[in-house]
């Protein structure tokens, strides 16, 4: 794949970028979370651009070929390659999210699993668990973290305006899944939204097994 760079992105600020979620992947596939080329991954470069994911690469095996650049409406730039098939739900975080500056994507078992067992309920509700609190913001295991469950679709521009009235509502929102897909997740920087995904995935499953158990 041949990326041509605008001129305002220095070819280091891209390979950084690229090495930074290619590292991401490599470590999210050996966990098995991005079975069968599943899941995607961006991370924000200037106001304008975003690095991401060429669509249907193996995101255990990702080098510096397999990352793209893109403008904010997801288009391709300086490149022929296809970008995610769910590229217009990382663009989304950061055109309304300024700060947010890394987007992951997952389809563990448990993330897949969990949003079909809340599906009906529409939000999984984390309260009384102390990993809460690596979630950006969160100080408190007393306080209700609210996970929404979004409906699946093929047309992305459903699954944008599901993600935006939720965040037109004013609600807080760190994350979500989307029903027999998968999880979406951001942060400030790789880092932040790594222990996101990371404490997002461990709730999940004490939850599955809570119901489990009471069941
Ligand atoms: C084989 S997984 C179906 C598509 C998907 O949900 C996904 O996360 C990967 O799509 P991409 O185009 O980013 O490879
Ligand atoms: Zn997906």
């Amino acid at each position: 794949m041949s990326q041509v760079l605008p001129s305002s992105i220095a070819a280091e600020l891209f390979a950084g970028r690229a090495d930074a979620i290619a590292d991401a992947a490599r470590d999210l596939a050996l966990a098995g979370w991005t079975p069968a080329t599943s899941s995607n991954f961006s991370m924000r470069i200037d106001a304008e651009h975003a690095a991401i994911t060429i669509s249907g690469r193996d995101k255990g095996k990702l080098g510096r070929d397999d990352i793209m650049l893109i403008d904010m409406q997801g288009k391709a730039v300086g490149t022929d390659a296809r970008p995610s098939a769910e590229t217009e739900l990382h663009t989304q975080i950061y055109r309304r999210l300024p700060q947010m500056n890394v987007v992951l994507h997952t389809h563990s078992r448990t993330q897949s699993v969990a949003s079909r067992l809340f599906a009906k309920e529409g939000v999984v509700l984390l309260e009384g668990w102390e990993l809460q609190k690596a979630i950006a913001g969160e100080t408190t295991h007393e306080a209700a973290l609210a996970i929404p469950v979004f409906p699946n679709t093929q047309h992305m521009p459903e699954l944008v305006a599901q993600v935006d009235a939720w965040l037109d509502s004013g609600k807080p929102l760190h994350a979500y899944l989307i029903n027999g897909h998968g999880i979406y997740t951001w942060g400030r920087d790789m880092a932040e939204t790594r222990r996101h995904l990371e404490a997002l995935e461990f709730l999940l499953g004490c939850e599955l097994d809570l119901r489990r158990l009471s069941a």
